[in-house]
């Protein structure tokens, strides 16, 4: 049984992902898997140190995340180059990894968390999608805060993702985190209520 879980950049998703794991959903992060490719020694940050050049490291090898994220998000036609270096290599993992868990256990419910799920059009890898939604406002408020970015840095970042009320329109499962959390647990609590049904 697999979700797959997304929403756009700080709307919630990991704060659910955790609510989830808490009930006994095993998770598979997909930013965490984006981590992982970009470790020093990986082919993907050897093809990034090419493409970008060797600014976009620090003196000890690894990624300067702070600068690469300067230049692709204030620029799409890079921001295109780096996914087409780095999403393959996500992809494949994420197929693996959801695969030998699903065989390991297939009752226990296996949430992929993927920000980036509708723009590359993942949804027919899973049974159904949840979205984790609060309005453009509240998310803007909200990565200012939580990332320490200007207006402008984090206006980028949610430009660089599909319109958060389209994804909200498609999902399968909403969650509307713009409450307290009390009250996204409680969704999330008759969410794993109903789970049998998927
Ligand atoms: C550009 C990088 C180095 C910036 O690192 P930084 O530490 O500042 O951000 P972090 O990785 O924590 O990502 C934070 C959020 O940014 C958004 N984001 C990240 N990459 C992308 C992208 N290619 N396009 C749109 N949004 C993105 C996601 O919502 C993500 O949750 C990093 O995001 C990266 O390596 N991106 C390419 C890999 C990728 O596409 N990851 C997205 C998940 S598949
Ligand atoms: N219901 C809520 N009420 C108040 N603050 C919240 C709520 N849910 C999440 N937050 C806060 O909003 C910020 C974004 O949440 P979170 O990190 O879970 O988002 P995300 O979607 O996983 O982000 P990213 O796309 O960067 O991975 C965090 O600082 C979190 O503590």
């Amino acid at each position: 049984m697999n979700i797959g879980l997304t929403g756009g950049i700080a709307t919630g998703k990991s704060t659910v992902s955790q609510m989830l794991v808490k009930r006994g959903a095993i998770l598979i992060d997909a930013d965490v898997i984006a981590r992982e490719v970009m470790e020093p020694g990986h082919p993907v940050l050897q093809a990034v140190r090419e493409r970008f050049g060797p600014d976009v490291l620090h003196d000890d090898g690894t990624l300067n995340r702070k600068r690469l994220g300067e230049i692709v998000f204030s620029d799409p036609e890079k921001l295109k180059t780096l996914n087409g270096l780095t999403h393959p290599a996500i992809r494949a993992e994420m197929r693996k990894r959801m695969a030998a868990y699903e065989a390991a256990d297939p009752g226990r419910l296996v949430v992929v968390d993927i920000p980036l799920l509708y723009e590359s059009g993942l949804e027919t890898m899973f049974e159904q999608v949840m979205v984790v939604y609060v309005p453009r406002e509240l998310q803007l408020k909200r990565l200012m805060q939580r990332d320490e970015l200007t207006l402008e840095q984090a206006e980028a970042r949610i430009r660089a993702q599909m319109d958060i009320e389209k994804k909200k329109e498609r999902a399968d499962i909403l969650i509307d985190n713009s409450l307290g959390m009390d009250k996204t647990e409680l969704q999330i609590a008759e969410f794993w209520r109903n789970k049998v049904l998927l």
